[in-house]
């Protein structure tokens, strides 16, 4: 049986852009692009563990604004669900603790990014929630 992890990740907002992250070479994934966040702790919300991952790997808080559809995918060796929440920055200014780098890219950049693969559906409901109007929030 594969191993099965719950992700909790950001889809922070500014000005018309999102914050997409780079693994570091380091991490599993290396270099691939990806939404802040992190494994999601046995009895722990969602919502808590998104807080408290982007406090550690970026120092900031976060206002959460809407819940995206979970979507799951599967690596050769470990199957991960993602829970991406659409968010704005709260108080702190970025320090990248883990990541390799930061861009704010253009919902039209986005796809241009070497993303990690289990992001493509969560790409395609975040263009779905800003065709909507961002109805549903
Ligand atoms: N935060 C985040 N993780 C993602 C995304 N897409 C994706 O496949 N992942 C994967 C990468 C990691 O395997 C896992 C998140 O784990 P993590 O960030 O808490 O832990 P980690 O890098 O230390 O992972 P690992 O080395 O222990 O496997 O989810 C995403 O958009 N955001």
């Amino acid at each position: 049986m594969k191993k099965k992890i719950e992700v909790a990740c950001a889809i922070i907002e500014r000005e018309g852009r999102v914050l997409a992250a780079q693994r570091a070479e380091s991490m599993s994934l290396p270099l691939k692009w990806e939404f802040p966040g992190g494994k999601i702790e046995p009895l722990e919300d969602a919502r808590d563990c998104l807080h408290r991952e982007l406090r550690e790997e970026l120092g900031v808080g976060v206002h959460i604004h809407a819940a995206l559809p979970p979507s799951d995918w599967s690596y050769a060796d470990f199957a991960i669900t993602l829970h991406p929440f659409v968010c704005t920055l709260g108080e702190g200014s970025i320090h990248l603790a883990e990541h390799k780098a930061i861009r704010w890219v253009s919902p039209e950049e986005m796809p241009s990014l070497d993303w990690a693969a289990a992001d493509g559906p969560v790409l395609e409901n975040y263009f779905r929630y800003l065709k909507q109007g961002q109805a549903g929030a």
